[in-house]
């Protein structure tokens, strides 16, 4: 199977699944416990049916919009992952790049592999941070700091990672960053001779000790594992999210918002936007899908916060059923990962490409001829 072999984002998965080391796969594709939430997440719009209007004239169409003040090509954010040059060696290069080149948002985690000044330095697309609270609040502060300098467009705030969820995947094929040489791991390498080739050569091993955000802001070299255990904060609460939201001064979004209490909480603290999200199904298991939630989210509060349907997104259908039900936009993160996993910079692009064309036939297809025509009554809930 090769790049132009790829036509949806389920063959870049399969891609991907054949050119990574099984460690590094299952901690994109794994999720937590029995990986209910995850499939959920994607299944859940399979639960709604498009009711096209036809006759339109759809010969122009206009997929943009705006979103947290900046404009957008299209409807769809590119959501934060962490260590994307463990999954290719071009990483948060290749993903920021392809944002750029179709003008999307690009976010970027708190555990990326390259620099807040580097992704700040690169074009002028919108760019997002996103922010894991630590102890520390020295890091805290110097990550808020770096991101003002920088002139990132956003923070987003994670609140669903208060503590690091199961991924049962990763447990049992041993991913670990810095990778832990096992019998079975340097099998797994070895069987993928191109993602070890460049891992030696392009990335001397030196990688993923987080230092790029949080061992530069401790000065200690740390293991992913150790992160999640020792150092996120779990006392994090409305208040510090409102202190974190005053301390940045600008754009503010809540990642990891379920409920429409906390939808509510959130627009009381003065964020601009939630992403609706269960971490791609890799926290608690048995969540709702975000999908799932939108409507009554959307019927809460739509028109004080923008609402950002995270997870599961992996066609263009997807996009236009969660922003008839009354999210702002729709975002991901596996819809690129697979692709960069699977080729770097041209496989992101081939997939942002083939979901751009998607929600522009779709959209033909709806005989909608912009974004704000996706309203509920095209939607019919079995
Ligand atoms: C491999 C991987 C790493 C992720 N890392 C982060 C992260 O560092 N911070 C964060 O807030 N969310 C992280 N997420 C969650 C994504 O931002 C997003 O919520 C999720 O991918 C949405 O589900 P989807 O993959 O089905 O689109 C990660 C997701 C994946 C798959």
């Amino acid at each position: 199977m090769r790049l132009s072999d790829c036509h949806n984002i389920a063959d870049f998965r399969r891609l991907a699944k054949q050119r990574l080391p099984w460690p590094v796969f299952d901690y994109i594709d794994g999720a937590a416990d029995d990986e209910l939430t995850k499939s959920r997440n994607t299944t859940a719009f399979d639960d709604v049916d498009l009711v096209p209007d036809v006759l339109a004239g759809v010969e122009t169409i206009d997929t943009s919009l705006t979103v947290m003040g900046r404009k957008s090509a299209l409807p769809l954010i590119l959501s934060p992952t962490a260590l994307q040059r463990v999954f290719h060696w071009q990483g948060e290069r290749a993903v920021a790049r392809a944002a750029q080149k179709f003008n999307l948002w690009f976010g970027i985690s708190s555990l990326a592999t390259v620099s807040i000044e580097e992704i700040g330095a690169m074009g002028d697309n919108p760019k997002m941070f996103q922010l894991y609270v630590h102890k520390d609040k020295g890091l805290n502060r110097s990550m808020i700091e770096r991101c003002q300098a920088a002139k990132f467009d956003a923070i987003a705030l994670t609140v669903d990672t208060i503590v690091g969820g199961k991924r049962e995947r990763c447990l049992r094929s041993g991913f670990s960053s810095p990778p832990r040489f096992t019998p079975s791991s340097l099998l797994s390498y070895a069987l993928k001779p191109r993602w070890a080739l460049d891992y030696v050569f392009r990335e001397k091993f030196a990688l993923p000790n987080l230092d790029t955000h949080v061992s530069a802001g401790t000065g200690e070299a740390m293991s992913i594992q150790r992160y999640f255990t020792e150092m996120l904060d779990q006392s994090l609460d409305w208040k510090m999210a409102a202190q974190i939201r005053e301390e940045w001064g600008g754009t503010f979004c809540l990642k990891g918002v379920m409920s429409v209490a906390d939808a509510r909480r959130a627009v009381e603290i003065g964020a601009d936007a939630i992403m609706i999200s269960n971490h791609g199904g890799r926290q608690l298991d048995g969540s709702r899908a975000p999908f799932d939630q939108v409507r009554e989210i959307a019927d809460a509060v739509g028109g004080q916060i923008e609402i950002i349907c995270d997870g599961g997104v992996r066609r263009g259908t997807h996009v236009l059923k969660a922003m008839a039900s009354g999210a702002t936009c729709a975002s991901g993160g596996r819809l690129y990962l697979y692709a960069l996993a699977a080729a770097g910079q041209p496989g992101v692009e081939r997939a942002i490409t083939i979901l751009k064309e998607e929600i522009e036939r779709d959209m033909k297809l709806m005989g909608v001829t912009s974004v704000d025509q996706l309203t509920r009554e095209r939607l019919r809930w079995r």
